[in-house]
């Protein structure tokens, strides 16, 4: 089973030092990605702590999420859990 985490807990992920975006209810720890993200560390770091998914489908094609993506999904968002 997923694990799933309080939006409370995502918030403070929003940092060079550990870095969370959320995607669809989906948690992405994109730490390890910042540097290598094509659009940029900063855009992304920007969105991080927080529910991205408006920002993640202006740029981003399903494949994304599907491919790159996955490699860093940690787990979802607890249900009902408003970030
Ligand atoms: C799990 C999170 C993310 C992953 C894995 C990811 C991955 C990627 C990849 C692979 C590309 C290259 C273009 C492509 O293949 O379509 C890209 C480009 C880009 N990403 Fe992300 N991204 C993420 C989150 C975000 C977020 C939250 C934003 C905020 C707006 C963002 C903004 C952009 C921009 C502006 C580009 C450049 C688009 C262009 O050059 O046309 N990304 N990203």
């Amino acid at each position: 089973m997923s694990k799933t985490f309080e939006a409370d807990e995502v918030k403070q992920h929003k940092s060079e030092e550990s870095a969370w975006v959320v995607v669809d209810g989906g948690v992405y720890d994109v730490t390890e990605f910042l540097e290598d993200h094509p659009g940029g560390k900063k855009i992304l770091l920007k969105n991080c702590g927080k529910d991205a998914s408006e920002a993640f489908w202006t740029y981003h094609s399903e494949k994304v999420l599907q491919k790159t993506a996955a490699e860093y999904k940690i787990g979802e968002v607890k249900p009902g859990s408003k970030l």
